[in-house]
């Protein structure tokens, strides 16, 4: 099976000081993968490289034919705590931005449509001309999750959609992951080990380079094994274990 998208050899980082080092992995379609790593290990500079914000200085990011292109069928939701509340955009309008078909696919009066149908299924029509400066941080990960969706995305990219979240809307956003993940590929960084444990398929550990465990079962065992340095920071009702940081 070839792969949606290939890593190989993946060198990125910031004003030529690599972040990343030769980083090699394969995503296959419906691929549910959890990326666990420990603060500033580069878990956001690798999904910023795979959506192209960012230029690789070596290796190379190839995308299978039918998704490569200028508009990549990516879904993708930031770490919400990088987004300027001050910007004067509405709810209704953010979501809109993550439109990325041609405007003739679709009428506007359909799109409206679509994006109203998506903010009722999220629970969040009542604030959708709500200016997203108001909004509390549940509400924007609703917000942003709504607008990484709309577009119908074959990979569906999310940084920490977990932060800020209430447990009901975390239940909720991850059944609906997995429903998703009946179609696509879904890559999910999160801090929380339960979660990962619970939901994901295969798990990526990044800290500089990247370990790729084929299973969501982690122990210390495991992480120790792997040589796989990770912290992390759980948060919820479901158990978990803080583990030290390693080499
Ligand atoms: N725009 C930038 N310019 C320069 N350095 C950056 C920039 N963004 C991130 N870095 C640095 O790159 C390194 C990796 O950051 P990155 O955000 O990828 O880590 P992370 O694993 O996602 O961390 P966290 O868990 O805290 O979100 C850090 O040392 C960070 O300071």
């Amino acid at each position: 099976m070839e792969p949606l998208i290939k890593i190989e050899n993946l060198t990125v980082g910031y004003d030529n000081t690599p972040v990343l080092e030769n980083v090699n992995l394969d995503i296959f379609e419906k691929d549910f993968i959890g990326v666990i790593g420990p603060n500033g290990g580069g878990k956001t500079t690798l999904l910023k490289a795979v959506l192209g914000l960012l230029k690789p200085s070596g290796g190379k990011i190839t995308f299978r034919k039918d998704i490569a292109g200028k508009k990549k069928p990516i879904g993708y939701l930031p770490q919400v705590r990088h987004i300027d509340r001050k910007f004067p955009i509405t709810v209704f309008d953010v979501v809109r931005s993550g439109f990325l078909m041609k405007q003739k696919e679709l009428s506007s009066s359909d799109l409206k449509q679509k994006i109203n149908r998506l903010l009722d299924e999220t629970g969040i029509s009542n604030i959708r001309h709500k200016a997203i400066g108001e909004l509390s941080g549940g509400q924007m990960q609703r917000v942003f999750l709504c607008r990484a969706l709309i577009s119908e995305p074959k990979i569906l990219i999310l940084d920490e959609p977990d932060t800020f979240v209430d447990n009901r809307f975390e239940g909720e956003l991850y059944n609906r992951l997995i429903q998703l993940n009946k179609e696509i590929a879904i890559i999910l960084v999160s801090h929380d080990l339960g979660t990962i444990s619970s939901y994901v398929k295969t798990i990526a550990c990044v800290n500089g380079d990247l370990h790729y465990h084929l299973s969501n079962n982690i122990t210390q065992e495991q992480l120790d094994g792997y040589n796989c340095p990770i912290q992390i920071i759980s948060h919820g009702d479901i158990p978990h274990t803080i583990l030290k940081h390693h080499h």
